[in-house]
């Protein structure tokens, strides 16, 4: 089978300061793979750099698929609400939404309908954002710190989402959490701070 993502001497920095150098890293169809390492180890610059929203210093990222990013904190329309987030999210891929659909992804998620992302707390923008990711079902799955913000019902949703996306694609996740990643990774990818 070929790979999902395919890294090549991937490098990164930032001004001076080199965040990654030389890494190579492979996706295949089933893996979960858990980003860990201290806070500024490079974890949402590699997402980052894998979903091609920022541009490598050095060597190049192959896809094979849809990149879907939950990104923390996730990014929404505020004024916006839920269902219109949701919505605005799927035209932008050129589908065409239905209500119905829509209304099942937020109760899914155990958000209420109608109410504005701005009125939404940091764990119903996490839950938001998992609805979103679940309805553009994408092949390649990176969560920059899914489980931040959750409480325990938050947690299920999201090893639920995880192992859907195991079945049909591939998952990046960071986090700090070892003990709840321990269950869910097939394998762990360890970065440290530049020294
Ligand atoms: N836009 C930027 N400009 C300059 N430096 C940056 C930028 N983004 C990140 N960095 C630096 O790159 C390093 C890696 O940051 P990054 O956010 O990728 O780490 P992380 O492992 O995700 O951290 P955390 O666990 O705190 O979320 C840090 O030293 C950070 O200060």
């Amino acid at each position: 089978m070929s790979p999902l993502l395919e890294a090549h001497s991937l490098a990164k920095r930032y001004g001076r300061d080199w965040v990654i150098r030389g890494l190579d890293f492979r996706l295949e169809p089933g893996e979960v793979v858990a980003l860990l390492g201290p806070n500024g180890s490079g974890k949402t610059t590699l997402l980052r750099l894998l979903a091609g929203l920022m541009r490598a210093s050095g060597g190049k990222v192959v896809r094979q698929g849809r990149v879907g990013l939950l990104a923390n904190p996730p990014a929404f329309h505020r004024h916006f609400t839920g269902e219109e987030n949701l919505s605005y999210a799927l035209r932008l891929e050129g589908r065409s939404p239905q209500p119905a659909a829509i209304a099942a992804a937020l109760q899914a998620v155990g958000l209420p309908p109608g109410k504005a992302v701005l009125g939404y707390s940091s764990g119903m923008k996490k839950r938001l954002a998992m609805a979103r990711l679940r309805l553009q079902h994408p092949d390649i799955w990176l969560l920059d710190e899914p489980e931040a913000a959750l409480d325990a019902q938050g947690r299920e949703l999201l090893e639920a989402l995880i192992l859907e996306a195991k079945g049909s694609g591939g998952v990046v996740l960071a986090t700090h959490d070892r003990g709840w990643v321990q269950r869910l990774a097939t394998r762990t990818l360890e970065l440290s701070p530049a020294a």
